[in-house]
């Protein structure tokens, strides 16, 4: 690759954002002499995004502090089709009520990362429902369907593999791809946009808007893809086997949100700074040469400026407070995870299996004995070994609640109320 002259793409290259560009020597000459007007869409499937879109999302910080403009669509009304790119079957129907609140939630997210406004370079949000939900059918085909040819339809991954494995896919999911490529006709119209990026998976249905824009309009426009992130052991970043990670607060706290940053694997550490974090690249390098011990420094490093970005310099050095309390003093913090249990059956007594299970340290009863048992589990800092030992009212602590401890590093507070 010859040398890139825009400070956008450079640090997108630079920090390991790039897995393909549909002409990358063209939108590096674009974006070196004129504002790059860029978007990504968000489909409202849950009331926040979570950590696997956070690539994207930096991205589009990227985008606004090298001087272009951010454009975050809100999938209105792809929401209502459904994706079919990377699933086995057709989404469950959302009803528009539970889109709206979708898209409430997820918008919060993006006040965190980008300034919005009327500016130049200030971020805009639209929704697709705006222009999607006024299609006229007919008009529509003859417009916009005649450039699609099925044949290549049927060549793009979200379709093809469907059909390889002989799953069903619905037509309602077969025209979410015309969908994606025309909100990009309407954005260049509209706003100039010329560029759209998303994850890797997305490719087909960034190809296929690059391609209608040329078709109807002769306008020349980019697809830019990050890699699909994974863990070092190969693991999908987003969800894990206790579930997603969260980017919105009522779904995670900012200290699980910290702790997981904190738990990422050694070899992550400098990946996850590069993609994750605003540290420079000269900095990055020099946590790069830490070795043993001090990699849990870079650990806490990732995870206090990842919180910081995404939840705000308060939360992260509170998150951080609460994780140097809990495991370097061993001394009960404030906001660990609480759950609150009625102060009746606490007085009553509780089986500590069951304690753990509803403290949500195991799924069931089964996996808390087996916790226990295993030698894993500990009541106010000391280990249990009896799996049915009743837990009572003299088990609350001078700090008004029983402390869990799974592991090491998972902990939740018993409040009784
Ligand atoms: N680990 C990741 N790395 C890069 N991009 C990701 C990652 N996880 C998700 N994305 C991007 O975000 C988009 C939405 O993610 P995902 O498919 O996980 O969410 P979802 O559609 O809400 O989940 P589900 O398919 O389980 O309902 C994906 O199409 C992909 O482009
Ligand atoms: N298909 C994208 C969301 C999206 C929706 C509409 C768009 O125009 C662009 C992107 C996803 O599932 O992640």
């Amino acid at each position: 690759m010859t040398e890139l002259k825009s400070d956008f793409l450079r640090v997108m290259n630079d920090r390991g954002y790039i897995h393909q560009c549909t002409d990358l020597e063209g939108l590096d000459a674009y974006a070196s002499e004129k504002k790059v007007v860029c978007y990504v869409g968000y489909d409202c499937t849950a009331d926040s995004l979570h950590v696997g879109s956070l690539v994207s999302i930096m991205m589009l910080r990227w985008l606004q502090k090298t001087g272009h403009k951010p454009i975050v669509l809100m999938g209105g009304g792809t929401t209502r089709v459904g994706d079919p790119t990377g699933r086995d079957d057709a989404r469950p129907v959302l009803t528009d009520e539970i889109i709206a609140a979708n898209m409430a939630g997820i918008k919060k997210v993006f006040q965190q990362f980008l300034t919005f406004g009327d500016g130049p370079t200030d971020a805009v949000m639209v929704n697709n429902a705006d222009w999607l939900d006024k299609i006229n059918y007919i008009e529509f085909l003859r417009d916009f369907g005649r450039h699609f040819s099925v044949n290549r339809m049927l060549s793009f991954d979200s379709v093809k593999l469907r059909l390889e494995r002989e799953q069903s896919l619905s037509f309602l999911e077969f025209n979410y791809m015309i969908l994606q490529a025309y909100d990009f006709v309407e954005l260049q119209r509209k706003y100039g946009c010329v560029l759209q990026m998303g994850g890797s998976d997305q490719w087909g249905n960034i190809v296929n808007g690059v391609e209608l824009g040329r078709r109807v309009d002769d306008s020349a426009l980019f697809g830019l893809t990050t890699p699909l992130m994974t863990t070092a052991s190969g693991a999908k970043m987003g969800k894990t086997a206790s579930g997603a990670v969260w980017l919105n607060e009522e779904r995670l706290s900012a200290y699980d949100y910290y702790q997981f940053w904190r738990n990422s694997e050694d070899a992550d550490v400098i990946k996850f700074m590069r993609l994750f974090t605003e540290l420079s690249l000269e900095q990055i390098a020099e946590y790069e040469k830490f070795e043993g011990a001090e990699i849990n420094e870079a650990k806490k490093i990732l995870a206090f400026e990842a919180v910081k970005l995404c939840r705000g310099e308060e939360a992260a050095l509170a998150a951080a407070e609460t994780a140097r309390k809990t495991f370097e003093e061993g001394v009960l913090a404030d906001d660990l995870p609480t759950v609150e249990v009625p102060k009746s059956e606490i007085d009553a007594g509780i089986a500590a299996f069951d304690l753990f299970r509803r403290a949500d340290l195991a799924k069931s009863g089964g996996e808390a004995r087996r916790l226990i048992k295993g030698g894993g589990a500990k009541i106010n800092d000391e280990k249990v070994d009896d799996e049915n030992i009743i837990i009572g009212g003299d088990a609350v602590n001078s700090d008004g609640v029983i402390k869990l401890s799974a592991g090491k590093k998972r902990h939740v507070l018993i409040k009784p109320v």
